[in-house]
């Protein structure tokens, strides 16, 4: 029996499972919680997939292992190899004007096409951009980029700077690998051609960087002792590898972010920049909307009811459809689709009738699948085929969710055993290399 090791290095926690690769059963668990703040010192995320893994029972008895992370946030890392500043995570916007500059500079319509995406402060491009207007001595100390899982992944493999907790194999700059999932989400790669586009980074950054090399669906690297380390992926890649999604699948992720994706044949370049035409972990394309208000907006409105999730519930189920007028527009953290980073969350409709703990209740569930239905419209708009939605995410978690989402959502919505989706993607990818 050989065993296999995946990671979810998510914005809010690191799950690890081990597989066994012959009967795909998840044999150990490990989780660790991240710190909270959308600028993160990647040490942390070292640390928590440290405990993680201990807690799944370690490395010792691994035949190889794959990362899946958060995407887009921007590991700088300096010529030693040391990160020179927190990272910036995909939820963090101050990169929005950078992302403006960018669009004004080249036209939305070329970015799409080129890259598959516009920007918005969520892309690496964006983040790297700001960096340059924002800390010029950074910028001009970077010698390479990497996003969560690519770090991770050069850490495990015993990469990083001199005197780093298990760096046995020193700073090397060109061992960094990433995959054409999270490539795709740097907003510098193309998934058409499957090339790095220099001039943009060139563009944002004001000089070169090495960038991670891009494995394909099929290749793998190897760890200090010799395992096998597949690509990784992007957290929504791997998910769509764990749960098997097929044409007609749309799975809807209810985490930190809320997505909507689907695994098509085709790249897409929407220069609405709604979709983000990202790559898929097997090969092929992976349209995407994202909403920047998903799960937490479930935990605050729980947290100002004085409920937990369970509480939240069933207070949402009490109320009518609709919450008699009470509706949340749920922009907590400014929106990213639609592109308004400085946006707020707005209640209206409240009267003395329907200003009731149910209807806030039903509001917010309401208002957050909101954002994603109206992500699912653009998909169906783009050609996507949809027959049923994959719920997945803590947030589907919530049996009002659950009942409430075929309501919004307009479409059949199935709700697989829960599991981690994004750990056991980047586990069968594990397995794919033995
Ligand atoms: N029963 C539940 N109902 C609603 N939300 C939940 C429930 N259980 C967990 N969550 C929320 O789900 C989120 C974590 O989901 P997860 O998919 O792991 O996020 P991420 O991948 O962004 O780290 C947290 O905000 C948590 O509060
Ligand atoms: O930015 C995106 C997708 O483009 C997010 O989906 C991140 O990849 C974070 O995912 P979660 O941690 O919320 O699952």
């Amino acid at each position: 029996m050989a065993l296999v090791l995946g990671v979810d290095s998510s914005t809010q926690s690191c799950k690890v499972v081990v597989l066994d690769s012959e009967t795909g059963a998840v044999v150990r668990t490990g989780r660790a919680a991240h710190p909270d703040g959308t600028a993160v010192d990647p040490e942390a995320w070292w640390i928590a997939l440290r405990a993680a893994i201990d807690e799944a029972g370690g490395l010792d008895d691994i035949a190889a292992w794959s990362i899946g992370g958060q995407q887009h946030g921007m590991v700088a890392l300096d010529s030693s190899g040391a990160v020179i500043r927190d990272a910036l995570l995909w939820n963090d916007t101050r990169s929005a004007g950078a992302a403006s500059a960018l669009v004004d500079a080249f036209g939305a319509q070329e970015l799409a096409d080129r890259t598959g995406v516009v920007p918005v402060a969520s892309f690496t491009i964006s983040k790297v951009r700001w960096l340059r207007d924002a800390e010029p001595d950074n910028a001009a100390r970077v010698a390479a980029i990497a996003l969560p899982h690519d770090w991770l992944t050069w850490r495990l493999r015993g990469f990083g700077p001199d005197g780093a907790e298990g760096a046995t194999r020193g700073p090397v700059l060109d061992e960094l690998v990433t995959d054409r999932s999270d490539a795709s989400g740097t907003g510098y790669w193309s998934p058409a051609t499957g090339d790095y586009d220099r001039e943009l980074l060139r563009a944002a950054l004001g000089h070169d960087a090495i960038l991670p090399g891009v494995l394909g669906p099929d290749e793998w690297v190897t760890d200090a002792d010799g395992r096998r380390v597949a690509a990784g992926a992007g957290d929504n890649a791997a998910a769509a590898l764990g749960l098997g999604a097929g044409p007609g699948d749309v799975v809807v992720s209810i985490g930190t972010s809320g997505t909507v994706f689907a695994v098509s044949e085709t790249p897409s370049a929407d220069a609405s920049g709604i979709i983000a035409g990202f790559a898929s972990a097997d090969g092929h394309f992976l349209p995407l909307v994202c909403t920047l208000n998903a799960a937490r907006v479930l935990d605050v409105t729980a947290a100002l009811l004085g409920v937990d999730h369970d509480e939240l519930s069933r207070l949402a189920l009490d109320a009518p459809a609709g919450a008699d007028g009470l509706a949340l527009v749920p922009y907590f953290e400014g929106e990213r689709t639609p592109n308004l980073p400085d946006a707020t969350a707005t209640l209206s409709g409240m009267t003395l009738a329907s200003t009731t703990r149910e209807n806030l209740a039903r509001a917010a569930v309401e208002g957050m699948l909101s954002g994603l239905g109206a992500g699912l419209d653009a998909l169906r708009a783009e050609g996507v085929p949809l027959r049923r939605a994959l719920l997945i995410g803590g947030g589907a978690q919530s049996d009002a969710v659950r009942a409430i989402a075929p309501q919004v959502l307009g479409i059949p919505v199935e709700v697989p055993d829960a599991a981690e989706y994004v750990a056991l993607g980047a586990a069968r990818q594990a397995a794919a290399t033995l």
